[in-house]
């Protein structure tokens, strides 16, 4: 069998003397949409720091595609193919759209540009038509999707989706998880970590659930449906 697109084994990440991951193990296959959920603070953010290699992990081992890259840099992990969106949406604000894409234009780690401004425009049409906006004065909403199409012009083996629907009002959610299911259909593989369970049920394949920095469930996004008591102790719905 191929090896997982990503795989985080036994990782154990510290925030100077505080342990924050104790011995996290994570498996996404390809064309995977993995949901990471959990409660405020249990430890989402820090596995996708820990993975995009800006906290590594201090015991343990994170592999794409079987190849390790904990310990690289956070520049040489995404040349490698991780392509992380972070919770705080990062875009040029005084750029327009059109060169905030051209900036993240980089072959993906086996040289090949599936996507360019013109198939970005075709999955993002919002896009399209702002192509000349400056981003910087884009809605929070449009500037998440925006951060989103610029990760993807760098060719990632895999997207990390880091809250994109936190602070944005439903409506804009809805049109998110539309623009994640969409990629998903693409074949994109994509792990996602979400505070909001509902957000992730029409959108997610699998789901694991950490608390206190532990992995306590891992399984199918259907499995997790029909399993109340790990929904009500882990997630509070
Ligand atoms: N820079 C830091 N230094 C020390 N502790 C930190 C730091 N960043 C986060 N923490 C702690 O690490 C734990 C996990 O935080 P993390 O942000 O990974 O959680 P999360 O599941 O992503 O939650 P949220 O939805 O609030 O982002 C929390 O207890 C948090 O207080």
């Amino acid at each position: 069998m191929a090896a997982p697109i990503l795989e985080v084994r036994a990782a154990d990440v510290f925030y100077g003397a505080s342990q924050i991951l104790f011995g996290i193990d994570l498996a996404v296959e390809r064309g995977q949409t993995m949901a990471l959920l959990g409660r405020n603070g249990a430890g989402k953010s820090t596995t996708f720091k820990a993975i995009a290699g800006i906290a590594p992990p201090r015991r343990g081992q994170i592999a794409l595609s079987g190849t390790t890259v904990s310990g690289k840099p956070p520049y040489l992990v995404a040349r490698a193919g991780i392509g992380y969106v972070p919770e705080d949406r990062q875009v040029f604000p005084e750029h327009t759209v059109e060169d905030n894409l051209i900036v993240g234009a980089k072959p993906g780690p086996r040289g090949d540009r599936h996507w360019t401004t013109a198939r970005i425009y075709e999955v993002f049409p919002i896009l399209a038509g702002m192509r000349h906006r400056i981003a910087g004065r884009l809605s929070g909403g449009e500037q998440q999707m925006l951060t989103i199409a610029r990760t993807l012009m760098g060719n990632p083996d895999i997207l990390l989706l880091d809250e994109p629907s936190e602070g944005l009002a439903p409506i804009i959610v809805r049109a998110i998880g539309d623009l994640i299911r969409t990629l998903r259909e693409m074949g994109v593989t994509i792990l996602l970590a979400e505070q909001n369970m509902h957000f992730c049920m029409g959108i997610a394949t699998h789901a694991t659930v950490i608390d206190k920095g532990q992995v306590v469930y891992s399984d199918t996004i259907a499995a997790l449906r029909g399993n109340e008591a790990v929904m009500q102790r882990y997630l509070a719905v």
